[in-house]
C-alpha cells in the first residue's frame, strides 16, 4: 500500500532517517569492528597457546597431540597428518604420530605410504604454497591420499610447510564433510601453518643432530665391537646385529671381491637367514664365481647401490644359483650396495627388500667401511696362517727328509754301482729298465743278500720321480704295533707314547717311492691297511680326522715264497696280486758265479781305501776258494768276506779267505745228531740264535757277527732277538 507523503512531513522525516541510518551504520560498523577484533583476537590467543605447545613438542607426536588439542575443535577437521620430505626432497615420508578422532592412532595404517615426490600428482600438491581443499572423490588426488580415503575422509585441506622458502612438507587436515572455507578460516589455516613450520624446522633439526650423536656412538660401538674379532665367525655375529639392529637390513649376505675384481665369493651371510641352511645356497655361494652375474657388475661399473627384483633376476642369461635362491625365498626385490675401502669397492653387501633412505647412508657407509677394513685385516690374516702353516708343513717334511737321508747316510754305503756282467744280471737290467719308467709297482724276488735294495734304488733313480725321496720300510726291523704308525703317522696323543705328531713313510715318501723291504713279514692286520692305501692312494694318520692323497710308487721286496705264505694263511692273497704286478727276480750268487770275480775285487777297492791299504789282487788260490763256495747269504756274505780279508791281509794281494764253511756244519751237524724230540719253532729258533751268538762271541752285527752267518740283515736279528727275549745277558749266560 502507498501513502502520498506530505512534502514538509516527508522532507523531515527523510532527514531523520537518513541520520538513523548513518547512526545504525556506525553502530553496526561498531559491531562488525568488535566481532572482527573479538575473532582477531582469539584467533591470536589460539596461536599463542599453540605456538607455546608447539615449542614444547618433542617428535611428532607431540606436534599432533598440540594441535588436536588447540585447533581441532576450532577448524572441525576428523584428523591432521604431516608428510615429510626426505633429505634429498625425493620422497615424503609419513611421519609416525597421526592421531585420529576420539585419539585412534592411525599412524600404522600410513608407515610404509612413502610418495615419491617426482610423481605427477604429488609435484604439483607440492608447487602450490596456498591451502588447496581437495576433493577425494576426484581420482586425480584421491592416489596421494588413498590412506586417508582408507579412514572415511572426504576432504583434505593441504598446505605445505615451510621455512625461509625451504619446503619442509605437507600438512593435511582431513575432514569426513566437505569444511566451510571461507577467507577467515584460510586465515586462520595459514597462521596455524606458519607456527607448524617452525616447530617441524627445529623437531627435523633436532631429529639430524640425535641421528649424528647415535651414529657417532654407534660407530664408536661398532669399531671397539670390530677391534676386538679374532675370526671371522665372531665378525659374522658383529656385522648381523649391528647392520640389523641400526640400519633394519634384512638377510644379508656379503659377497668379498678378488682383487683384480674378476671374481668373488660369499665371505659372510645371515646364519638366521631363512636360505643359510640351504645346501644349494651353501655350496653356491662358498665357491669362487665370476663378477660377471648381472648384478654385481653392474654395482661396479655404476659404483652405486643396485635395486634388482627377483623377477628380473631370473631372467639374466647366466644368473647364478646365490641369486636365484633368494626368488625362491620368496623375496620379491635385492639391493646390492657397493662396500668400500677408500675409494676401492671391495665387496658387495646383498640384502632383502630394501630402501635405502637417504639418511641412512652415511652410517650404512661408515659401519660398511670399518667393516671392509675389519675383513682384509682378517683375510690378511688368515693368508698369513694359511702360510704359515703351510712353511711349518713344508719344515716339519724338510725335517724329516732330513733326519731320514741323515739315517740314510749313516746306514747306507756306495750302492750307486751294481755290479755284475752275468746273462742273468743282464737281464735283470733289462727288466729295470723296461719298468722304472713307468709308475708300475715292482715286487723284487730273492734270497737275502742278493742285491734287492739295490735294484729297488737303482728302479728309483731311473724313474721320473728320481728327484723326490725313496723312503724305505723294514717291515720285519718293527714291531707290528709300531709298523702302522711308521707307514701312516700318527697325531699328537693319539696313542701311549705319541708325544708328538709324525708323518708316516707314505707321507714322507710323497711324489716318490717307498720301498717297502721284507714285505713277506708284514703283519696280517696291517697287509689290510696297505692294501687299501695302495688301491685308493688315501692314507688316514693313526688318530687323525681326514684322510691324506698321496702319490707314491711302491717297490717291495721279499726273500720269502709268497705264494707258500698265501698257502699258509700268513700273506693276503689279494696283497699279493696288488703288488705282484712286475715281479723281478734276482739269481743267487752261487748261480753266477761269473760276477764273484768282479764283485770281489770291487769289494777289495772300497774296504782297502776306507783301511788306508794298498790291496790291489785277489790270489788264484783265494779267488778259487771264493768260486767254489754256496754263498748262502749271497753278496751281503761276500762283502763281509772281503772286508775280513782286507782286514787280515799285510801285503799287496789277498791270498787267505776265511770262508765260514767249517763252522755250519757243525751246528747242523749237532742238530740233527741229536735225537729228534718235537718242540715249538720259536724255541728251536731262540736256541739256534743262541748258538750262533756263542760262536759269534755275542757279535749281531757287522763281519763274522751272527746276522752274516744266519743269512739275515742285522736289523731282523735285532728284531727277532727282540721277540724272543734273547737280551745280552741271556747271550752271557748262554757263554758261561
Ligand atoms: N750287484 C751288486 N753289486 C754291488 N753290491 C751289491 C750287489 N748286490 C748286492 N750288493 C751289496 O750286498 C749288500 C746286500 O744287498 P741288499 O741289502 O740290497 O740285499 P737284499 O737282497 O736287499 O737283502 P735282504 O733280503 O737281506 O734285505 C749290500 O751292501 C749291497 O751293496
Amino acid at each position: 500500500m502507498y501513502y502520498p507523503v506530505d512534502t514538509q512531513v516527508g522532507s523531515r522525516l527523510l532527514r531523520l532517517v537518513s541520520s538513523v541510518t548513518v547512526q545504525l551504520s556506525i553502530v553496526i560498523e561498531n559491531i562488525f569492528a568488535d566481532e572482527r577484533e573479538a575473532l582477531f583476537a582469539s584467533q591470536k590467543s589460539i596461536l599463542f597457546s599453540l605456538g607455546q605447545h608447539v615449542s614444547t613438542a618433542g617428535d611428532f607426536s607431540g606436534l599432533t597431540e598440540a594441535l588436536d588439542k588447540n585447533v581441532k575443535s576450532v577448524l572441525g577437521y576428523y584428523q591432521s597428518e604431516f608428510k615429510i620430505l626426505d633429505e634429498d626432497k625425493s620422497i615424503l615420508f609419513p611421519r609416525v604420530g597421526q592421531t585420529g578422532s576420539e585419539g585412534v592412532n592411525t599412524s600404522d595404517c600410513l608407515i610404509g605410504c612413502l610418495k615419491q615426490t617426482k610423481t605427477k600428482p604429488i609435484k604439483d600438491i607440492l608447487s602450490i604454497s596456498e591451502p588447496r581443499l581437495y576433493d577425494l572423490s576426484d581420482t586425480s588426488v584421491a592416489e596421494c591420499f588413498s590412506e586417508s580415503s582408507y579412514l572415511g575422509v572426504s576432504f583434505v585441506l593441504v598446505t605445505r610447510l615451510e621455512v625461509d622458502g625451504k619446503i619442509l612438507g605437507l600438512w593435511i587436515i582431513c575432514y569426513t564433510a566437505r569444511p566451510e572455507v571461507n577467507p577467515d578460516y584460510l586465515n586462520l589455516v595459514k597462521g596455524i601453518r606458519d607456527t607448524l613450520s617452525l616447530g617441524v624446522f627445529n623437531l627435523i633439526l633436532n631429529e639430524k643432530i640425535k641421528r649424528r650423536e647415535h651414529e657417532k656412538s654407534s660407530l664408536l660401538e661398532f669399531s671397539r665391537a670390530v677391534a676386538g674379532v679374532r675370526d671371522k665367525l665372531e665378525l659374522g655375529v658383529i656385522f648381523h646385529s649391528f647392520l640389523k639392529n641400526l640400519c633394519n637390513l634384512d638377510e644379508l649376505s656379503l659377497h668379498w671381491l678378488s682383487e683384480d675384481k674378476s671374481s668373488q665369493y660369499c665371505y659372510l651371510w645371515d646364519t638366521d637367514s631363512r636360505y643359510a641352511g640351504d645346501p644349494y645356497f651353501m655350496q653356491e655361494a662358498e665357491s669362487t664365481r665370476s663378477v660377471n652375474d648381472g648384478v654385481i657388475d653392474q654395482v661396479l661399473s655404476t659404483s652405486a647401490p643396485v635395486f634388482v627384483s627377483t623377477e628380473e633376476l631370473s631372467g639374466l642369461p647366466d644368473c647364478p644359483g646365490y641369486l636365484t635362491v633368494f626368488k625362491r625365498y620368496g623375496f620379491r626385490s635385492i639391493a646390492a650396495l657397493p662396500i668400500f675401502k677408500g675409494k676401492e669397492i671391495v665387496a658387495v653387501l646383498f640384502v632383502k627388500e630394501y630402501h635405502l633412505g637417504e639418511a641412512d647412508q652415511p652410517l650404512l657407509r661408515s659401519l660398511c667401511s670399518q667393516l671392509a677394513i675389519a675383513i682384509s685385516d682378517l683375510i690378511a690374516t688368515e693368508r698369513v696362517i694359511h702360510q704359515l702353516g703351510e712353511i711349518n708343513r713344508y719344515k716339519e717334511r724338510l725335517e724329516e727328509e732330513k733326519i731320514y737321508l741323515t739315517r740314510e747316510l749313516e746306514i747306507t754305503h756306495n750302492y750307486s754301482e751294481i755290479i755284475g756282467k752275468s746273462p742273468l744280471l743282464d737281464d735283470v737290467f733289462k727288466m729295470i729298465s723296461q719298468v722304472a719308467i713307468s709308475d708300475s709297482t715292482v715286487l723284487i724276488l730273492g734270497e737275502t743278500g742278493t742285491g734287492k735294495e739295490l735294484i729297488a734304488r737303482a728302479i728309483h733313480n731311473n724313474s721320473p720321480r728320481r728327484n723326490s725321496l725313496l723312503v724305505k720300510v723294514n717291515c720285519a726291523a718293527l714291531p707290528a704295533n709300531l709298523i702302522e704308525s711308521e707307514l701312516f703317522g700318527h697325531e699328537k696323543g693319539s696313542f701311549t707314547g705319541a708325544t708328538e705328531r709324525r708323518v708316516g713313510k707314505f707321507e714322507l715318501a710323497n711324489g716318490g717311492t717307498l720301498f717297502l723291504d721284507e714285505i713277506g713279514e708284514m703283519p696280517p692286520e696291517l697287509q689290510v691297511k696297505l692294501l687299501r692305501a695302495l688301491q685308493e692312494k688315501e692314507i688316514e694318520r693313526i688318530g687323525g680326522r681326514g684322510v691324506i692323497r698321496t702319490d707314491v710308487r711302491i717297490v717291495a721286496a721279499t726273500n720269502r715264497d709268497l705264494e707258500k705264505e698265501i698257502n699258509s694263511g700268513r700273506f693276503r692273497s689279494d696283497l699279493y696280486f696288488r703288488i705282484n704286478t712286475f715281479p723281478i727276480h734276482l739269481p743267487a750268487l752261487r748261480d753266477r758265479a761269473d760276477d764273484i770275480p768282479l764283485l770281489a775285487l770291487h769289494f777289495v777297492r772300497r774296504f782297502a781305501k776306507r783301511a788306508g791299504k794298498e790291496i790291489v789282487h785277489i790270489g788264484s788260490s783265494a779267488m778259487k776258494q771264493l768260486m767254489s763256495y754256496s754263498w748262502p747269504g749271497n753278496v751281503r756274505e761276500l762283502e763281509h768276506q772281503i772286508e775280513r780279508c782286507v782286514l787280515m791281509t799285510k801285503g799287496s794281494v789277498i791270498k787267505d779267505v776265511y770262508l765260514p764253511s767249517p763252522f755250519l756244519p757243525v751246528i747242523v751237524k749237532e742238530a740233527s745228531s741229536q735225537k729228534f724230540v718235537p718242540g715249538k719253532f720259536d724255541d728251536f729258533e731262540k736256541d739256534y740264535i743262541l748258538k750262533t751268538l756263542k760262536y759269534c762271541n755275542g757279535k749281531v752285527s757287522g763281519a763274522g757277527g751272527a746276522a752274516e752267518l744266519l743269512g739275515i740283515p742285522a736289523s731282523t736279528l735285532t728284531s727277532r732277538m727282540k721277540r724272543l727275549n734273547i737280551s745280552k745277558k741271556i747271550v752271557e749266560k748262554h757263554n758261561d
